[in-house]
């Protein structure tokens, strides 16, 4: 282990400083950081693609939102991140605070487990031309604007028709993402370790068009089929691109993973239990 990259929360002081502190306990790493957080600490600043090329090992310091950025912004490298609970929810930054120094200890001595969590590939195609083509941990979201009329989702797997849907929208969202979004909408809970995509409308008109878990190897093909000037796409609640009448949304598992550092003393359902206020076991 020679690099260690820090995502810290944009703006959060708490997490500049935990910042400077690992970078004063472990004097033998190159440690970087992130565009905002070099800026604020004046360290040396670094382009998002070197990050990424030369990290071993992500630190982040935030919340879910600057878990799915600090994922974003490795691409397809695949390396572990550790993700330190600064935010509001932390599913998937499952070590608090009080544990970062002893947890980063144990893992930069080779003792530690990940959790492989699928992503999707998600490109919008429009008359025929792949406009954007992207990576995504959580969720790819098909949605209107406040005042738009319900649009039309045709919807088809592997080239196969499933249905219109005549909905706000529709979800496209990985294990990681079906505790996002997803189950606002009423999808199911996916354990990460099943690979899958889980396809939900948004309010559908027909209250029998529930939420379908589809292999994760299947291409999933959306086309908004009426003519709307506001429907958006937001990937991983990250980036959006407004959508057209006629544009297709293709969607299929990635051969990249995001590999998050597991906690060894939390399991996957005390989260459930404690960030989903389930009560007592
Ligand atoms: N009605 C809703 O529930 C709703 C609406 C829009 C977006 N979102 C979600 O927000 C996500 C982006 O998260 P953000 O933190 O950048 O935005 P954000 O700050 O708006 O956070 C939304 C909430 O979702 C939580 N969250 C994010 N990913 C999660 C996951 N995999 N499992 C459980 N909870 C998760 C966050 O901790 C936060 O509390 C999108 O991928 C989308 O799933 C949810
Ligand atoms: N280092 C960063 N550089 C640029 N953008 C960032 C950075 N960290 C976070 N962000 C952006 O800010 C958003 C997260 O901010 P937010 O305040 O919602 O925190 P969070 O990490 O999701 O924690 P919370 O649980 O409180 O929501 C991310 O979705 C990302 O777009």
């Amino acid at each position: 282990m020679q690099t260690l990259v820090i995502v810290a929360k944009k703006d959060n002081p708490e997490a500049a400083s935990l910042a400077a502190r690992i970078r004063e306990r472990y004097p033998h790493l190159t440690v970087l950081g992130d565009r905002s957080l070099a800026h604020v600490l004046g360290w040396t600043r670094v382009e998002d693609r070197e990050l990424a090329a030369r990290a071993d090992l992500t630190v982040v310091l935030g919340g879910d939102g600057t878990l799915i950025y600090a994922a974003r912004l490795l691409g397809g490298r695949g390396v572990p991140i550790l993700g330190v609970n600064l935010g509001s929810l932390g599913f998937m930054t499952e070590i608090p605070v009080e544990e970062l120094f002893t947890t980063l200890d144990e893992v930069l001595a080779g003792r530690f487990q990940v959790d492989s969590r699928m992503k999707l590939t998600c490109r919008l195609v429009r008359g025929g031309r792949v406009l954007i083509e992207d990576e995504i941990l959580n969720d790819v979201v098909i949605n209107k604007g406040a005042l738009a009329r319900i649009a039309d989702h045709e919807t088809s797997i592997d080239g196969v028709p499933i249905t219109t849907y005549k909905a706000d929208g529709v979800i496209l969202a990985t294990p990681t993402g079906s505790t996002a979004y997803s189950l606002s909408a009423g999808g199911p809970i996916v354990h990460p370790s099943v690979d899958c995509t889980v396809l939900s409308p948004i309010c559908s008109h027909a209250l029998t068009q529930r939420s379908i878990v589809v292999p994760a190897d299947r291409v999933i093909r959306i086309t908004l089929r009426s003519e709307t000037a506001d429907t958006y796409l937001t990937l991983d609640g990250q980036t959006g691109h407004g959508l057209q009448g006629g544009d297709c949304i293709e969607v299929v598992r990635s051969a990249n993973r995001v590999n998050l550092v597991r906690n060894p003393r939390v399991a996957y359902f005390s989260i459930l239990r404690q960030k989903l206020h389930w009560g007592e076991r």
